[in-house]
């Protein structure tokens, strides 16, 4: 048996070894996506042109636009974790393009030989203030896995697993986004392409109300424990969403309560909030019996809320195996007693279709379900009058091998088809809203998804 210390760092190696050794592979090499940040000391630069397959597309605007509008808005939501700008020594990074070898080439992958697990604590602690003081400069982050990788660096040790991890093994983490990169383009030459707009209105929309209508395709996904990387969590993410104009899907988790989070989404005129959806997770029955009541309240309460998703692939929390490591890095004593995250099923019957028509039926605000993973479950959610969902598998962060998302929406598109289901509501202007997240890590990623039929794409940021 090993000793506790000794167990724990079993573990740390695992985690680090698997997490952060392998990050460069998984993320950069393997998808090729050949940038990353290292400290000046390394001397394997080669090149230091990026490369991407959009090169000769950039001038017609689209892709550079969303990428442009992605990297602002995750600017202004990344900015407050990356404190200390003044302390910067700009020349003291550089960025790297093409790394060929396979030295280990950041502080996170030093191999730490202390048995104390305080100690490895300690020493991750100055590591991560050390890559605070020197994060690399933002107009040089183009892209989720840019911003990843920093927040990797500079993350706490015990939101680092939360954030960052998926189930079991990974796959389909890995796999939501391999899956954009065995999709290409197929660019139609000499078409006018001076005058395009990246601006939406899912839901129908309301084009008297420029509020309504969003600036792009994509928007802020909703994820619990934002405030693991920042004290204003879920309000500085509104602010960001209002002033791109992007919608933010506040989660039923959010750090502060929602309607403080509204508030915080006010327009400097305070006429009016921030057009916003609302994610709710519905565990138990007393959840599910109270939620028709809570949405007639919501829709007279506030009529900034466009659309509520009721997230259907958490029926259970995950096996999230890596971010128990990390927990038990974080804190050793967390391990002791591991907290159980099921839901007595028996008292607690699980939410099914039936419960998802009577919420349609208690309000006129638009209902969606988020987490669907095949066509058929989206052909029954347009069959039941339902007004949109989420192809999604939480990122990866529930089922392991589940499909990746963007596949599942190639299939939809073509089954809805085939058995001549149409997205329309009839009698209205208004259509099922087939929105999609997980895996996206740029614009071309995003262009991907709405080129294969999505309404709207979401990213966690
Ligand atoms: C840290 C974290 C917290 C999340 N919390 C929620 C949540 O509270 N509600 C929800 O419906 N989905 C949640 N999700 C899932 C996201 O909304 C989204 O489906 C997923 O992250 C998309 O995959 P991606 O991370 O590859 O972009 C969370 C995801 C992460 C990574």
């Amino acid at each position: 048996m090993l000793s506790r210390s000794r167990q724990l760092k079993f573990v740390r190696r695992q985690v680090l070894g698997n997490h952060f050794g392998a990050f460069k592979k998984i993320w950069h090499r393997k998808l090729n996506t050949k940038s990353f940040f290292v400290n000046h000391e390394h001397k394997s630069h080669k090149d230091t042109r990026s490369e991407s397959i959009f090169s000769n597309y950039q001038k017609v605007g689209l892709v550079s636009t969303i990428t442009l509008a992605s990297a602002i808005l995750l600017f202004t939501q990344t900015t407050p974790l990356l404190k200390n700008d003044s302390v910067i020594t700009r020349n003291a990074k550089i960025i790297i393009i093409q790394d060929d070898d396979d030295e280990e080439d950041d502080d996170t992958l030093e191999e730490d030989d202390s048995s104390d697990p305080k100690d490895f604590a300690a020493k991750d602690e100055i590591r991560r203030q050390k890559a605070i003081v020197n994060k690399p400069p933002l107009n040089t982050i183009f892209n989720i896995n840019d911003f990843e990788y920093v927040a990797q660096q500079i993350l706490p040790l015990q939101f680092k697993g939360y954030f960052a991890t998926g189930s079991e093994d990974e796959v389909t983490l890995r796999e939501n986004h391999y899956a954009y990169g065995r999709i290409f383009f197929k660019p139609r030459c000499l078409v006018d392409v001076a005058d395009v707009s990246l601006s939406v209105s899912p839901f129908g929309g309301d084009s008297a109300d420029s509020k309504w209508n969003f600036d792009a395709p994509f928007y802020i996904t909703a994820f619990a424990g934002a405030r693991g990387a920042h004290e204003d969590a879920e309000l500085n993410l509104i602010r960001a969403a209002k002033k791109h104009n992007v919608a933010y899907m506040i989660p039923s988790m959010s750090s502060f309560p929602i309607d403080e989070v509204i508030e915080a989404g006010k327009s400097d005129d305070g006429l009016h909030h921030h057009a916003s959806y609302l994610q709710m997770y519905l565990s138990t029955k007393q959840e599910l019996d109270n939620f028709p009541d809570y949405l007639k309240k919501l829709q007279v309460k506030h009529d900034s809320i466009k659309a509520v998703f009721v997230t259907v692939d958490l029926p259970v929390l995950g096996n999230r195996e890596k971010n128990f490591k990390y927990m038990a890095l974080a804190d050793p004593s967390s391990v002791d007693e591991p907290v159980d995250w099921t839901i007595d099923q028996k008292e607690n019957p699980p939410l099914t279709w039936d419960d998802i028509v009577k919420f349609k039926n208690a309000t006129k605000i638009p209902i969606c379900v988020k987490g669907l993973q095949c066509k058929e479950d989206v052909a029954k959610a347009i069959e039941l009058g339902l007004d949109g969902c989420v192809i999604s598998n939480h990122g990866g962060r529930q089922l392991d091998y589940s499909r990746a998302p963007v596949e599942v929406l190639a299939e939809t598109q073509k089954y809805l088809k085939e058995k001549n289901i149409s997205l329309v509501k009839p009698g209205t202007n208004k259509q099922f809203e087939i929105f999609i997240d997980g895996g996206v890590k740029r614009g071309s990623d995003v262009i991907k998804a709405l080129c294969l039929g999505a309404s709207g794409v979401g990213l966690e940021i």
